[in-house]
């Protein structure tokens, strides 16, 4: 079920393996072109220009962006309570591991009487996006929310697409966490559209101000991912993290049943989604083949999970050994990987690249997705080679504080001022200098 690409005679170099891994061809660069028009109607013309896409996008013409607050309390006094002691217990594993995370203050005596400090500081205004297409996504609150609330965070706004079916509220189950979590302010809009109006801010005919966020953060689909990739630098942005992955590099010691199980659960998401199975076993990989086809036709989303299967972000390699396993995972970079070998963990630790590594059989990562305690948003497309998932640090900014004594100022005057003559910027010399030629 799972095209193969056999490795086994050869590992080829990093460049080629970038370029030969499987990758969604419609991908956030295919999709820019469309997203922008989106933003700039945003920009120009605010909710009005989200009322309209979401009509176009979701099929409801809202009366009201912002929810109202007894809606919030309404839908956790409505909610499943065995959703809501789930709900629980993901957010307090989630905040045990996100409270590990603070940052404290640091000053360095860089000389006697020069110190720099390090001062941690939230930013002041967030929106966070929990996804609610295909599925919906109260876990995505919880992973957004804890962590920015552990950074200290002062004013925080969710935005969840609006659901027909819910009268053009986000899904009751978003409402609850967001109340759960003790979110005020919540919008009904989803998409390209969402990141323009937290980016520029809007008023909704009512006369509800959403004021502009400095950062925007959360998980989405190729839309909502690429509006933060064209919006970044106007407003911050946590990783990309775009349609689901999965890796999973096994051995001839991992169960087949369990490895497809976990590559169908992570195709669930989105035809977009991509799972990739590297292994050094041709056995493991024929009977992982077997176990899609049983197992697919039983799930719910079978077509959505077919279509991601054999979409050519899909896909299973064959390689040599473990060795070039570990090559060919750190090359893709997944949003997860899960290791699936004998001595798992050692063969983790070699790994470099990837948004969260699921280490052994019983680490699947829908464990991560709702109760591991780990933040599931996570970078896509590659972009865990030079990103991290969600966490504390992503909303926090460290400012240096810089504290010089006259004494210890006139002490390295001369380096300063030769260092400005090097660069041909005397006058950085002279702002040095004027302190002391008097
Ligand atoms: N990387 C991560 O950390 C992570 C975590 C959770 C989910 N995800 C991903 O989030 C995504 C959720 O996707 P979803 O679709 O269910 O919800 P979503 O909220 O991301 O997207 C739905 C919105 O997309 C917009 N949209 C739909 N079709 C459009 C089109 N043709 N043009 C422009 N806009 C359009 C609509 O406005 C709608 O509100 C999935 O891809 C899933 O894999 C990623
Ligand atoms: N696997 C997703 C991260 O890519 C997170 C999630 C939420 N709900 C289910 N799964
Ligand atoms: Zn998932």
């Amino acid at each position: 079920m799972l095209t193969r690409t056999d490795l086994r005679g050869r590992v080829p170099s990093t460049t080629e393996l970038r370029a030969t891994l499987p990758r969604a061809e419609m991908d956030v660069e295919h999709v820019l072109h469309r997203v922008r028009p989106v933003i700039e109607a945003v920009r120009d013309r605010g909710a009005e220009a989200v009322r309209e896409y979401t009509e176009q996008f979701d099929g409801v013409r809202p009366e009201q962006v912002r929810v109202p607050a007894e809606q919030l309390r309404e839908a956790l006094d409505e909610l499943d309570p065995q959703v809501r002691s789930a709900l629980e217990e993901s957010i307090a594993r989630a905040r045990k591991v996100h409270a590990d995370q603070r940052r404290t203050d640091s000053t360095t005596q860089v000389v006697p009487g020069g110190t720099v400090t390090e001062r941690w500081v939230p930013v002041a205004r967030v929106g966070l996006y929990a996804p609610g297409g295909l599925a919906v996504y109260p876990s995505s609150v919880v992973m957004n929310v804890v962590p920015a609330q552990a950074a200290g965070v002062e004013s925080l706004v969710v935005c969840s697409p609006p659901q027909a079916e819910f009268g053009g509220l986000p899904h009751p189950t978003i409402l609850a966490a967001a109340q759960l979590l003790g979110v005020e302010e919540v919008w009904a809009v989803g998409g390209a559209q969402a990141v323009a109006l937290l980016a520029y801010g809007g008023t909704d005919t009512d006369g509800a101000e959403l004021a502009p966020a400095d950062m925007v953060t959360g998980p989405g689909n190729v839309y909502v991912t690429a509006a933060k990739r064209h919006l970044r630098s106007l407003i911050g942005i946590d990783s990309e993290a775009g349609p689901t992955e999965i890796a999973i590099l096994a051995d001839d010691t991992a169960d087949a049943a369990h490895v497809a199980a976990d590559l169908i659960s992570q195709a669930e998401h989105d035809t977009l989604a991509a799972s990739v199975l590297v292994t050094t076993s041709p056995e493991l990989a024929d009977a992982v083949d077997a176990e899609l086809e049983r197992q697919v036709a039983r799930t719910k989303h079978t077509e959505r999970i077919s279509t991601a299967l054999t979409g050519v972000q899909s896909g299973c390699i064959l390689v040599a050994d473990l060795d070039d396993g570990v090559r060919v995972v750190d090359a893709y970079a997944a949003e997860h990987l899960e290791i699936q070998t004998a001595e798992a963990d050692a063969v983790a630790a070699r790994v470099r690249n990837a948004g969260a590594i699921f280490v052994g059989p019983y680490a699947p990562v829908s464990l991560g997705d709702y109760c591991a305690g780990s933040n599931h948003v996570l970078p896509t497309g590659g972009c865990a080679r030079h990103s991290s998932g969600l966490s504390v640090q992503s909303f926090l900014r460290g400012i240096h504080v810089i504290s010089y004594t006259e004494q210890a100022l006139r002490d390295v005057a001369d380096q300063v001022v030769a260092l400005a003559d090097a660069e041909d910027l005397p006058a950085h010399g002279q702002a040095v200098t004027a302190r002391f030629d008097r």
